[in-house]
């Protein structure tokens, strides 16, 4: 018997929201509305929302271990002090292709800033392609690039024994594996873990959960999916009232509930009156499985 719930916790109508992160110690979610250029910060208890809007695009944000955040801002890596509502810019990426910017990102296990980049969208998944690059910024805020001709970078994780990291270029449709080397940051041995489904649509954000397993959300699928990384096998399909689910993280108690972003941007008219809530923050409880923590940039 499942008792699986989805709830819209937050009407945000996010035009592309992403990078839910939860911040233990303020029971908060964090996420970005990429093109209203916002970073946002939801308290669960309080219900109430606090919003910081930078001048680019802001497409993921992550913890930082000195206080404050990082958030990856049009193609910089910046500091972000939510206090003062400032950035501060700590390296910048593809400075010879100014239509690009970032796209998802998450630190690691040892504290780098992983994001990749990706051209603008002219409309959703509509770009000129191979333009992006993986790239993370280390704790001495040196970055280093992995690869290049990337179309929408996307979904990242890691392993739970941090040997593995899992990769999303969207329009691959695939959910990808590499060997991770934690003490150097390198990766190796690229190969598809998943090869998405044809109702499953664009593979986008993604997280892991305690028992190894990814789940990753499906852009236009209105779903988010749970993956045995080994075996390859789609282990659970958890439907959401809107279509474009964006990215998804653990949270609440324990990291026992599911939060879940979504876009607004790119529905039609006739679809919004079915899906007024596009655009929200979305709450999975009763899944049976939890999340880990955030890990927080060391720098
Ligand atoms: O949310 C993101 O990661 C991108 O910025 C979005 O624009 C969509 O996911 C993309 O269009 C789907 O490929
Ligand atoms: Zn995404």
């Amino acid at each position: 018997m499942s008792s699986i719930k989805v709830e819209c916790v937050l009407r945000e109508n996010c035009r592309c929201g992403e990078s839910p992160v939860w911040e233990e110690a303020s029971s908060s979610l964090l996420f970005v509305d990429i093109s209203s250029k916002k970073v946002c910060r939801w308290d669960s208890l309080s219900k109430q929302v606090q919003r910081v809007t930078l001048d680019a695009p802001v497409s993921s944000v992550a913890l930082r271990q000195a206080g404050g955040y990082v958030a990856t801002v049009g193609t910089k890596f910046c500091a972000l002090n939510w206090k003062d509502e400032s950035a501060v810019v700590l390296a910048a990426v593809d400075k010879d292709k100014k239509n690009n910017r970032f796209n998802d990102g998450k630190v690691d296990p040892a504290g780098r800033y992983f994001a990749g980049t990706m051209a603008e969208e002219t409309a959703p998944a509509v770009l000129e392609r191979r333009q992006g690059s993986l790239y993370s910024l280390f704790p001495d805020h040196h970055v280093e690039k992995y690869f290049d001709q990337v179309d929408v970078s996307n979904g990242l994780d890691w392993s739970l024994d941090h040997k593995t990291f899992y990769y999303i270029d969207s329009l691959s449709y695939s959910v990808d594996a590499f060997d991770y080397d934690l003490l150097t940051g390198k990766i190796s041995n690229r190969r598809s873990i998943y090869k998405m489904e044809k109702e499953e649509h664009i593979p986008d954000g993604m997280c892991i959960d305690t028992e190894g397993k990814l789940w990753v959300a499906c852009y236009n699928g209105g779903r988010v999916i749970r993956l045995d990384p080994e075996t390859g096998k789609r282990l659970q399909t958890v439907k959401l009232p809107v279509d474009k689910t964006t990215s998804c993280c653990f949270g609440g108690k324990d990291y026992s509930e599911m939060y879940v972003t979504s876009a607004r941007s790119g529905v039609n008219p006739q679809t919004l009156l079915q899906q007024p809530e596009a655009g929200g923050i979305f709450k999975i409880t009763g899944l049976g499985v939890k999340g880990i923590p955030p890990y927080p940039y060391a720098g």
